[in-house]
């Protein structure tokens, strides 16, 4: 059996920090870093992120929409990014938000889980909203293959609220979701697989996100969230948090040093 996602996690943030660096190729960042918005910018957008990330965060978190948006060509480039992340000893978390019935959310999890897979990432970020239960065929393939599954709870967005603060019966659905992963995780160690995401903007925490799993914290940097934020929203749960940041690092690049030095002055504003 492979080591468990939670554990590889745990064991990185030990090494590198807590701090996933988001690859997210806008066309504006192409721009500013002197690259065409085509398949060849973005190549060489991803591939500089990776190289300047690898031995220096724990996670990095490839945006799935920047790659789709130059067709099967994108598609393959961020097939690429995750092998050679994956290869320099970066954890991927692939950021494409799956969610469907049972049986087609088995053949994403295929996709992005399965190590029989050109795509295999360490971890997956999936929507609730099609029921809790749909999402066990990507916790049953994430955890035969050391995978872990991030589910959206409380997102950064402010629309998030309408529907994630919403009631279902004493609790919200948003506490619902926390309870499953909670159930889920039971008393693993160091941490279950299984995460929430759950945004730095949120203002006031309305759930308990004790969940024993990790929680990416997106929202860092260009939505405004801060490192105060993060402190004041997760102090009590800092051992499972990974905050995410991507326009925030990128917007230093292309130079590698440069890179770095934004990623390695984040960490320290955490810190
Ligand atoms: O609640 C969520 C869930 C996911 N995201 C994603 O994270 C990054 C944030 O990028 P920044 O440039 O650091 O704002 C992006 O890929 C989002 O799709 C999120 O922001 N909030």
């Amino acid at each position: 059996m492979p080591e468990a996602f939670g554990a590889r996690l745990s064991a990185a943030v030990a090494r590198y920090g807590p701090l996933c660096v988001g690859i997210d190729p806008h066309a504006s960042l192409l721009a500013a870093w002197g690259l065409p918005d085509d398949v060849s910018g973005l190549e060489r957008f991803a591939a500089t992120t990776v190289e300047a990330m690898a031995g220096q965060v724990a996670v990095v978190k490839p945006q799935s929409a920047f790659f789709e948006r130059h067709g099967a060509a994108g598609v393959a480039v961020l097939e690429r990014t995750i092998r050679d992340a994956r290869d320099a000893g970066l954890l991927v978390l692939l950021d494409v938000k799956r969610g469907d019935i049972g049986s087609t959310a088995q053949a994403y999890a295929d996709a992005y889980l399965d190590a029989a897979s050109p795509m295999q990432a360490d971890a997956v970020t999936v929507s609730p909203y099609l029921g809790f239960g749909s999402l066990v065929p990507f916790l049953e393939t994430a955890e035969r293959n050391g995978g872990g599954v991030f589910v959206l709870a409380l997102t950064s967005n402010p629309e998030g609220p309408e529907v994630q603060h919403a009631r279902v019966g004493e609790r919200s659905v948003a506490g619902v979701v926390l309870d499953h992963l909670r159930s889920r995780n039971g008393s693993t160690t160091p941490q279950g697989s299984y995460g929430a995401v759950v945004g730095a903007t949120v203002g006031d925490l309305t759930e308990d996100v004790a969940i024993n799993g990790p929680l990416l914290v997106p929202g860092l940097g260009a939505q405004g969230g801060t490192a105060d934020d993060l402190r004041r929203l997760f102090g009590h749960v800092w051992d499972h948090v990974v905050p995410a940041s991507s326009r925030g690092v990128l917007a230093a690049g292309p130079d590698v040093a440069a890179l770095r030095a934004a990623a390695a002055a984040t960490l320290d504003e955490l810190r």
